[in-house]
């Protein structure tokens, strides 16, 4: 079980709602993946009038969590508004935290983040801050209250998959206690699975399901490679050598010449 903030979660998949061909295909692959939290945009929610309250009938009926998150903004300000009227909107203090800093890599602008995290915490929030692999900011983001850390490992939606693992192993050692969800950048479930034998402690993702061409069988691949990768994380695995190591046992083995 992992626990985050009042939560126990079975699931180590945190899952998004974006860029599904459909509100079914969604709904399918949710079921699928075996996710416990799903992430939402607020924006989505209240710019699309009947589209977004539908979407949001949706999403309850799926009987998992909601993690809204503020998607689009691109300050601290424009995040703090957006978490105050998510905890209205969806009736709960958790939020996604997403300030974008750069217009290309979607990177988070880590001044913003931290500042709005600051006032967030102080408010009760829990966040979740989508961030970078740099331990400063890490190490800033938990001193103004956050309990858990949401490094990238490749641009959003770019499916590159772990660009830095040594990073994300650094990033592993210096916060041995912290909850550590990777988000962002996976694009194939071998991804997912090599960011939990680094020890993380589970996945978001979005992208590489909603537009595979099968998002339900996608969700499903994505939610057993996490389970894998976490087995594999607690079962010891052999240290890559450079020498080969016989399996085969060599003592007694018979002579013949
Ligand atoms: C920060 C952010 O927006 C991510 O949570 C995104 O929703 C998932 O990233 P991928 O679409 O790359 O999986």
């Amino acid at each position: 079980m992992l626990s985050i903030y009042d939560a126990e979660l079975s699931s180590r998949l945190l899952l998004g709602t974006a860029r599904y061909p459909s509100p079914a295909v969604l709904a399918k692959a949710v079921g699928r993946s075996g996710a416990g939290i799903v992430t939402v945009s607020l924006r989505r929610e209240t710019a699309g009038g009947k589209t977004g309250g539908a979407f949001f009938d949706l999403i309850r009926q799926l009987a998992v969590r909601v993690l809204p998150n503020t998607a689009g903004c691109h300050s601290a300000s424009e995040a703090i508004l957006t978490a105050r009227m998510a905890r209205e909107v969806f009736g709960t203090d958790w939020i996604k935290l997403e300030v974008i800093g750069h217009h290309d890599s979607l990177q988070p602008d880590v001044f913003e983040l931290v500042e709005a995290a600051r006032v967030l915490c102080a408010e009760g929030f829990c966040v979740f801050p989508y961030t970078t692999d740099d331990l400063v900011v890490g190490e800033k983001l938990l001193s103004v209250g956050c309990r858990v850390l949401m490094p990238w490992c490749a641009p959003i939606g770019s499916a590159a998959g772990p660009r830095n693992p040594s990073a994300l192993i650094a990033m592993r050692s210096a916060f041995p206690d912290v909850p550590l969800i990777v988000d962002a950048g996976i694009g194939r479930p071998s991804h997912a699975a090599m960011v939990m034998e680094l020890g993380y402690d589970a996945v978001l993702l979005n992208t590489a399901v909603a537009v595979a061409d099968d998002p339900p069988a996608m969700a499903e691949a994505f939610g057993k490679a996490i389970e894998a990768g976490r087995l594999a994380y607690l079962s010891g695995m052999l240290e890559p050598r450079d020498m080969a190591v016989p399996s085969t046992p060599v003592v007694g083995k018979g002579v013949f010449e």
